[in-house]
């Protein structure tokens, strides 16, 4: 078996934009390693750099900068196959590819047998290609590639088009050969795809890698990104798109002066996801940092104005983007089929205040009109409890989280709210809290949630589970293998927050 590993060593690349002679970015510095043997989804929003990134791994473009190790002379791509080859029969079609290919002549008719089996096509296989459905095609380029076996295969969307049990199958033939050592990567916005087939994960966000490493960390950080970016108003989540979008671009003759006063959305997004970061995305390697660039400052540049003049393809990439956000609402509310508030924000983003509801329709473009951000719409749907308050009260300071003072008083979240008669997760600095009956201040407010004592795993009983630091009811549901709504039931919860120290019932 092989034991081949990618390195990509401060992946940059760079296009072009002659039209205003600046150059985007499509990559900026991205450095990873990742062994063969291995089923990786790349995914990211509209721009992000997934297909640049995959033609680096599939040696059809030559990164401006850094350098790429771990490709092979022959890596296999899915491709549909081409109308100019409309007149031939499936099976000539195949033929012909797999002498490509170099199969030796002796071996074709075994293959071109097992090929037609695989790819179900029946009598269709000696059919000309003019008469196959676009699923058909599919089918038939999918059994193709999946027997030729090359060491490195790259999937995308086409994939998407083929039949649900077709795909398990087309899974199964890609665990073989990763088996074999192949090199799988598959380009998709359907995270379920990812997390259900996929070993590990490459997020790149405007040119940057945001993470890589095993999808349930990856999808995580993922999630929280999104959700976040979904509490914004409309207007904000154009100028977050648009903003990120600006970090990309670089005017060739202007100086790298900062532009100042301009209130910027993409800086109050969580830190924990910031796609303007100084330290190097984890890598599961040991590839070098490279040499800090020029790019540095067009990475700490600040947003320019909006204005009239605004890129209108933006709309249309902000569209599409709420289109995948909503592709995970439906992922999440499948998990989750209940009414609920959204992830709370922390630190700098919890700065980040959902505006009132707007409507904003975009342009023709864009998949869907959105009149009002999911989560406020389910927000008002949720009945608060009546709790009784207690004659403490809590002076939020700068920087304080729901969870963190639900956690020095000993109380739980959804208390905390339904006193204070409220499902927002944003808090003001200097708002006064209410506090539920039976509070109890347990760590002063400027110790960290972290220090507060937590019993041993070996004291906690088999079927509880103990909420640690990072712990959210996804990443307990799929630990204990339990469904979100399971856990939210057996412990009558009314939101997805959790407190650290609180103790949750597993169904
Ligand atoms: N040949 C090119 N010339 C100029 N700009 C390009 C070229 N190819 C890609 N870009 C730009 O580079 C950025 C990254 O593109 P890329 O296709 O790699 O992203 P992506 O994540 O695959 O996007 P999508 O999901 O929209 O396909 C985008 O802003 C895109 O417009």
């Amino acid at each position: 078996m092989t034991t081949m590993t990618w390195k990509l060593m401060g992946i940059s690349h760079y296009y072009p934009k002659e039209e205003t002679g600046a150059r985007l970015t499509a990559l900026d510095r991205v450095t990873f390693s990742q062994p063969y043997g291995k089923i990786v989804g790349i995914i990211g929003g509209k721009g992000a750099g997934k297909t640049t990134l995959a033609k680096l791994l599939l040696n059809e473009l030559t990164p401006s900068e850094g350098l790429v190790l771990g490709q092979t002379e022959h890596p296999g791509q899915f491709e549909l196959p081409p109308r100019k080859a409309n007149e031939r029969t499936g099976e000539a079609y195949v033929k012909q590819q797999l002498v490509q290919w170099g199969i030796a002549k002796k071996k074709l008719p075994e293959l071109l047998a097992t090929i037609q089996l695989f790819s179900e096509l029946g009598d269709r296989f000696q059919q000309k290609l003019s008469h196959y459905s676009q699923e058909e095609k599919a089918q038939l380029a999918i059994s193709l590639l999946l027997h030729v076996a090359p060491s490195v295969i790259y999937l995308n969307e086409p994939l998407l088009t083929v039949k649900e049990d077709f795909h398990i199958k087309v899974f199964l033939r890609l665990e073989l050969l990763k088996n074999l050592g192949s090199s799988i990567w598959i380009e998709t916005d359907t995270i379920k795809r990812i997390d259900r087939y996929c070993d590990q994960v490459v997020w790149l966000e405007f040119g940057q890698l945001q993470k890589h490493g095993d999808i349930t960390e990856v999808l995580m950080s993922y999630y929280d990104y999104y959700f976040q970016i979904q509490r914004l108003s409309m207007p904000q989540q154009h100028q977050f798109w648009q903003e990120g979008y600006e970090t990309q671009v670089e005017d060739m003759d202007e100086s790298d002066e900062l532009v100042q006063g301009e209130e910027s959305v993409i800086s109050e997004i969580e830190p924990a996801t910031l796609l303007v970061k100084e330290e190097i995305p984890e890598v599961s390697g040991s590839a070098d940092r490279p040499e800090e660039s020029e790019t540095v400052s067009r990475r700490h540049r600040q947003a320019r104005p909006l204005t009239s003049s605004s890129p209108y393809w933006l709309l249309g990439v902000g569209g599409a983007i709420l289109g995948s956000l909503l592709i995970l609402t439906v992922i999440w509310g499948a998990l989750n089929a209940k009414a609920r508030t959204p992830l709370p924000l922390t630190g700098a983003a919890s700065s980040v205040q959902p505006k009132e509801s707007q409507t904003v329709s975009f342009s023709s473009a864009a998949p869907m009109m959105i009149s009002q951000p999911a989560h406020e719409a389910s927000v008002s749907a949720i009945p608060l409890p009546d709790v009784a308050k207690s004659d403490l009260t809590h002076v939020v300071t700068s920087g304080e989280t729901l969870e963190q003072i639900a956690s020095v008083y000993g109380v739980s979240v959804s208390d905390l709210q339904a006193v204070n008669q409220s499902t927002d997760p944003t808090i003001y600095a200097g708002e006064t809290l209410a506090l539920p009956q039976g509070a109890q201040k347990l760590v002063s407010s400027s110790e960290s949630v972290s220090d507060v004592a937590l019993p041993s795993t070996s004291e906690v009983p088999e079927n509880q589970h103990i909420v640690t630091q990072g712990d959210t009811l996804y990443s307990i549901a799929r630990r204990y293998g339990v469904d979100v709504m399971a856990i939210q039931q057996a412990n009558a919860l009314q939101t997805e927050q959790l407190t650290i120290g609180q103790t949750l019932r597993l169904p």
